[in-house]
C-alpha cells in the first residue's frame, strides 16, 4: 500500500547551539513541511528520487541485504559498507551523500530487522530550503522514519504518542548521520509539532505560548549545520572557560524567555512592555550567538536593516547563513512592515511570513505530486 506522510520545518527562538551542551532550547514547528511518497514495488531494488537534490537513485536489495547481514554486529561497519555503496557513485558529494546514507541507514536499520524483501520507491518534496536553519534535515528524517515504520507496520495509523516516540527515536538517528552531534530538537518538533522546550532529551510541550508573528528572512547563504556545530565544539574545546559562561547566558535567556511566555498567555498578550522584554532577548542572543562565531556578515545586515524600522532580529539554527527572524509586534503598522520588506528584498533577502506552532508528523491522503 502507498504510505504519504508530511512533516515540519521549525524555527528555534532561542537556545540554538547551547542546546547541544545540555542547555535548554525553544522551538516551534513551521507550516512549511516535506512530504514522503513512498510506493511498494517488486523490481528488487531501493529506488529514491530527491527533486530538490536533483537527485534519482537506486540500489539492488541484493547488495543492502549483505549489509543488513551486520547490523546487529557492528554499527561503525556497516555505516562504512552504506558510505562505500554511496559513494560508488562518483557523482554524489555533501549533501546528496548526506542524503543517500541517511536514507539507507533507515532503510537498513527499520526494514532489515526481519528479513529485508521490502523492494520500494521513495519520493521526497519539500517546501522547506535546505540547508537555511529551518530543519530541513529533521523534517527529512522524521519523514523517512514515519514512512518506514508504517510500512513495517510497526506504528500504527493513528501515530499514537508511543509510535511518535518512536518516530522520534529513528528520526534523531538520522539527524546524528546528517548532523554528526545533533541535540535532538529539531526532530522532536517535526515529530509532535507545535511549541516545545528542549533539554537532553527532554521535550515538554509548551501550552502557554503567546501568538507571535514573525518574519523569516533568508541570506541565501547555504551552510551546514554539521560543520557549525564542529566548529562550536572546536571553539568550546579551545576556549573553555569564555565559552562556557556564553552558552549559560543563552540558556538563562531561554529561561527568562519562557517565563515571559508564560507571563503573556496569562494576562495582556499585546502589552508592550512584554514585547519589549521579548525585543531585549532577541538583541542579546544575536549577540551571544555572534560572540561564539555562528553569525555571518549577511545575518548582521538582516539586524541592522530592521533596526532601522524599530524592529528586532536574530539568526535561527545553526547560522553561519540561512535565515534570521523578525519579531512582528502587535503594534506594528502594514506601511511599515512593508517598507522594511521591500528594503530587505532590495537586499537580495527572501521574505516570507509564516506560522508557528503547526502539526507534527502526518499522515497525508493527497500525493505530494499533486501540491508540488
Ligand atoms: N528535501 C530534501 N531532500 C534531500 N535531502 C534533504 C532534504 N532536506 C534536507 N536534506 C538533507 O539535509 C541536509 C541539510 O541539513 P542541515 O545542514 O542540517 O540544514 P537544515 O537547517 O536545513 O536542517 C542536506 O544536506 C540533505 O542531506
Ligand atoms: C545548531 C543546532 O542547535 C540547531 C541546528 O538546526 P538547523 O539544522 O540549522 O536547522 C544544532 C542542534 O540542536 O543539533
Ligand atoms: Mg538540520
Amino acid at each position: 500500500m502507498d504510505i504519504i506522510v508530511s512533516a515540519p520545518g521549525k524555527v528555534i527562538l532561542h537556545g540554538e547551539h547551547s542546546v547541544v551542551y545540555g542547555k535548554p532550547a525553544i522551538a516551534a514547528s513551521l507550516n512549511l513541511r516535506s512530504y514522503i511518497h513512498l510506493t511498494p514495488t517488486n523490481d528488487g531494488k531501493v529506488s529514491v528520487n530527491l527533486p530538490s537534490l536533483h537527485l534519482k537513485q537506486s540500489w539492488e536489495i541484493t547488495d543492502l541485504e549483505k549489509i543488513a547481514a551486520l547490523n546487529n554486529d557492528s554499527p561503525d561497519e556497516v555505516m562504512k559498507m552504506i558510505i562505500e555503496l554511496v559513494e560508488k557513485n562518483s557523482d554524489l558529494h555533501g549533501s546528496k551523500t548526506q542524503a543517500c546514507s541517511t536514507f539507507l541507514y533507515l532503510y537498513i536499520a527499520i526494514c532489515g530487522r526481519n528479513r529485508m524483501s521490502s523492494s520500494m520507491k521513495i519520493q521526497l518534496y519539500s517546501k522547506l530550503p535546505i540547508g537555511a536553519g529551518l530543519g530541513s534535515s529533521a523534517s527529512f528524517s522524521v519523514c523517512l522514519a514515519t514512512a518506514l515504520l508504517l510500512n513495517q507496520n510497526m506504528i500504527s495509523d493513528e501515530l499514537t504518542v508511543e509510535d511518535r516516540k518512536l518516530i522520534e527515536s529513528w528520526s534523531f538517528q538520522g539527524e546524528r548521520i546528517i548532523h554528526g552531534n545533533p541535540s535532538g530538537i529539531d526532530n522532536a518538533v517535526a515529530t509532535y509539532g507545535g511549541a516545545i522546550r528542549f533539554q537532553s532529551g527532554e521535550i515538554l510541550p509548551l501550552q502557554n505560548i503567546p501568538k507571535l508573528r514573525i518574519l523569516l528572512v533568508s541570506t541565501g547563504v547555504p551552510r551546514s549545520t554539521k560543520t557549525l556545530v564542529a566548529n562550536v565544539r572546536d571553539k568550546y574545546n579551545r576556549l573553555h572557560n569564555i565559552m562556557t559562561p556564553v552558552l549559560e547566558a543563552m540558556a538563562s535567556l531561554t529561561v527568562e524567555c519562557e517565563k515571559l511566555f508564560v507571563k503573556m498567555s496569562s494576562g495582556d498578550e499585546s502589552c508592550t512592555l512584554n514585547f519589549t522584554a521579548l525585543e531585549e532577548m532577541i538583541d542579546m542572543n544575536q549577540h551571544l550567538l555572534q560572540t561564539i562565531g555562528v553569525s555571518h556578515p549577511e545575518l548582521d545586515k538582516i539586524c541592522d536593516i530592521t533596526k532601522k524600522y524599530g524592529l528586532h532580529s536574530k539568526l535561527t539554527g545553526a547560522g553561519g547563513g540561512g535565515c534570521a527572524f523578525t519579531l512582528l509586534t502587535p503594534n506594528l503598522k502594514e506601511e511599515t512592515l512593508n517598507s522594511v520588506i521591500q528594503e530587505l528584498k532590495a537586499e537580495g533577502f527572501h521574505c516570507f511570513e509564516t506560522d508557528v506552532g503547526t502539526s507534527g508528523v502526518l499522515i497525508e491522503t493527497e500525493p505530494p505530486e499533486k501540491i508540488f
